[in-house]
């Protein structure tokens, strides 16, 4: 008898999702992937794959994440070849990641208790945490015999010290509100710290390193001894490295000079949501989108890329060898492996050069060749090494994170 999960990933403008299943070996198995992309403006795209079908097409009428669920839900049921499914009542568990799980360390069953803890959390994180609470209203009324599970992509940092995740400002004012640092992509890093300390044979509890987390949203993590200890992002993810959209840090003084009317509530608030206009500027309209005009990593990379995707990549790279050359120092120089993961740490080999050729003095290095062709069954690539610090790419999978934990941990 197999146990089937399904992993549910909500970004701001696609939903991701992959069936697994697993049996008494607990070994996970793919059996299904479908993703909506573009949910905001018409038409969405719907891309569908298993052993026996690859489908993509334009789908109607999708605006919102509900939709888009609910054509993800059709594909995998129609779909034959996926023989652990007949029906919805053989999926037992849903996976949603949540962004921000505030003071949660660990997954939870989505209880009416807990689903109303993690919908109060929307006040902390507006443009992130509302799709996965719509996600869990359309599981709960289409799946009404699964078990929802939250997993949070700030739990893997709850590790970080106090001083790292205070800020400098009045702390009673931060506790009532629950101002410091909580940091994201945490189901990617622990992902990252298993399979790395899988690849160097070495328990996750004796494994150091520097992983960056570089696609769209992009941040990075200093990780001793398997444990998160720093990490770029803070009370949001629009702080620390620059992304897609997104400014990353800048002087938070710039929001007064940015245009007059920065602090007022932006046009895309609601009664229930306060955004400002500052916090949609900063999250949606900043990044290399701002910079370059586009927000496709790709293009910014390309060899006769104008002066402005330059400066982009330039102002990105900047930025990464500093947070790089601070948790260096933050790990002691205790560092068995550098990883890069993410859209753009796992397929732009110019970016890993341009970064490999800057922290090139603490002691990392690698090998052209291997840096442009990835050699090996992955999810993990060494592509450096020096003096046995090794520079290592990861395929990372939050999706495959999420069901992992729950297999592991049933709840
Ligand atoms: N071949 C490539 N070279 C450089 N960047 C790439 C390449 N393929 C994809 N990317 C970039 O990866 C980013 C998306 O990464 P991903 O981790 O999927 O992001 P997210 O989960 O935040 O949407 C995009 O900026 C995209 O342009
Ligand atoms: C937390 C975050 O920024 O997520 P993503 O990279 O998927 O946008
Ligand atoms: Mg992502």
């Amino acid at each position: 008898m197999s146990t089937v999960i399904l992993s549910i990933n909500a970004g701001s403008s696609s939903l991701k999702t992959t069936l697994y299943a697993y049996g008494d070996e607990k070994k996970l198995r793919s059996l299904a992937k479908a993703e909506v992309s573009n949910i905001n403006s018409q038409p969405a795209q719907l891309k569908y794959s298993s052993s026996a079908k690859q489908d993509k097409k334009d789908v109607d009428n999708v605006s919102d994440h509900k939709a888009a669920f609910e054509h993800v839900l059709k594909s995998f049921l129609e779909d034959e070849s996926v023989k652990e499914v007949k029906n919805k009542d053989d999926i037992r568990y849903a996976c949603h990641r949540v962004v921000q799980g505030g003071d949660f360390e660990e997954d939870q069953l989505i209880t009416k208790e807990t689903f109303h803890k993690i919908e109060a959390l929307e006040d902390l994180a507006p443009l992130h945490n509302k799709s996965a609470v719509d996600l869990m209203v359309a599981c709960h009324e289409h799946l009404p015999n699964v078990a929802n599970v939250a997993c949070f992509d700030s739990g893997f940092h709850h590790t970080m010290p106090d001083h790292v995740r205070a800020y400098m400002i009045d702390q009673r004012i931060a506790k009532e509100k629950g101002l410091r640092k909580y940091g994201f992509h945490g189901l990617s890093y622990s992902y990252i710290t298993r399979a790395v300390a899988g690849f160097l044979d070495k328990p996750p509890e004796d494994t150091s390193m520097i992983a960056l987390h570089l696609g769209s949203g992009a941040s990075i993590c200093a990780i001793r001894n398997g444990k998160s200890i720093d990490t770029t992002m803070g009370l949001t993810p629009v702080s620390g490295l620059p992304g897609g959209t997104r400014s990353g840090d800048i002087d938070p003084a710039l929001i007064f000079h940015y245009t007059s009317d920065a602090s007022k509530l932006s046009p895309s608030s609601t009664k229930e949501l306060h955004i400002s206009t500052a916090e949609e500027i900063l999250n949606k309209r900043s990044g290399w989108k701002a910079v370059a005009g586009t927000s496709d990593f790709a293009e910014i990379a390309k060899k006769d890329a104008p002066a402005s995707h330059r400066l982009a990549l330039d102002i990105f790279v900047d930025r990464i060898v500093g947070y790089v050359g601070s948790y260096y120092v933050k790990l002691g120089g205790d560092i068995d492996a550098l990883v890069f993961a993410g859209g753009i740490g796992e397929k732009s080999a110019l970016l890993r050069k341009m970064v490999i050729e800057k922290i090139a003095c603490l002691g990392f290095s690698m090998d052209d060749k291997k840096n442009e062709q990835l050699d090996g069954d992955g999810p993990v690539y060494g592509i450096g090494e020096h003096n046995k610090r090794k520079t290592l790419v990861c395929e990372t999978d939050e999706d495959y994170e999420m069901a992992y934990n729950s297999m592991m941990h049933p709840k």
